[in-house]
């Protein structure tokens, strides 16, 4: 049967990478996206904004919203200091099975746990089902229009504190308008942009990261 991209994607894993060597799968990863099929990875350009960001916050718990073939999930947890715990949520079980198999190639199982399932169902569940209590750092690469409400249900369930950080990819390309306009205006996030390119292309994209700043006092009066 016809292979499809993700499968092609991990096959370009286990024939380029070395076992255990988090480095290599991104290399392979990127080389296959840049060479041969485009895939919708953060991809090495915005990935080396995101391992800055990751480095500087030097999160215990991290969430990640959107696998897809574990890109991302890879050079997050390659970055993680010990006992640290990255959670990632995919509701689509073929990119969930890929995934999984990238992040194994990584040697990376110990640090990830990926949900499979809707990031709506399983927000409110951190707590109770992973003993969560706020996220140091979320990446925020999935559905686009889904940036904004998975953001204020993990404000409504108290999944960050003072200081927790919100990495949104492509706020350009393809664009997350009504997270934009509402995390920038917003009295309690402290945003900054950050200008790149949307993944193994020219093309205008970037990251915004934004600080949680909790609830401020002028909502009180
Ligand atoms: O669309 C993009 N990303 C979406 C990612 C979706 C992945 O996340 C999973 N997912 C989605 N919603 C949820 C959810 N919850 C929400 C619904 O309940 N809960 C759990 N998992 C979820 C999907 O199953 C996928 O695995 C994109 C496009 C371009 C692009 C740019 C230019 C172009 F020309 C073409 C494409 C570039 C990028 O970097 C991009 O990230
Ligand atoms: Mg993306």
């Amino acid at each position: 049967t016809q292979s499809t991209r993700p499968q092609r994607i991990l096959t370009a894993v286990q024939k380029n990478a070395t076992r255990g060597d988090p480095r290599s799968v991104v290399k392979a990863i990127d080389h296959f996206c840049r060479n041969k099929e485009w895939a919708m990875n953060v991809g090495d350009e915005k990935g080396c904004i995101l391992d800055s960001v990751v480095s500087e916050v030097n999160p215990a718990t991290v969430l990640e919203l959107g696998t897809y073939c574990g890109y991302s999930t890879v050079r997050i947890a390659s970055l993680l200091p010990p006992n640290a715990k990255l959670i990632t949520l995919e509701f689509n079980p073929d990119f969930a099975a890929i995934a999984r198999q990238v992040i194994a190639w990584a040697g990376l199982e110990d640090k990830v746990q990926l949900v499979e399932g809707a990031s709506g169902d399983w927000i409110p569940k951190m707590k109770e089902q992973f003993g969560v209590k706020t996220f140091d750092l979320v990446f925020l690469d999935h559905w686009k229009n889904s940036y904004l409400p998975d953001t204020k249900l993990m404000e409504e369930c108290g999944l960050l504190r003072k200081g927790s950080v919100l990495l949104a990819d492509n706020v350009i390309c393809p664009g997350a308008p009504e997270y934009l306009e509402f995390i920038r205006s917003s009295p309690r996030y402290k945003s900054q942009y950050f200008k790149s390119h949307l993944e193994y292309t020219k093309v205008e994209d970037g990251l915004e990261k934004s600080v949680f700043l909790g609830l401020v006092n002028e909502e009180w009066t």
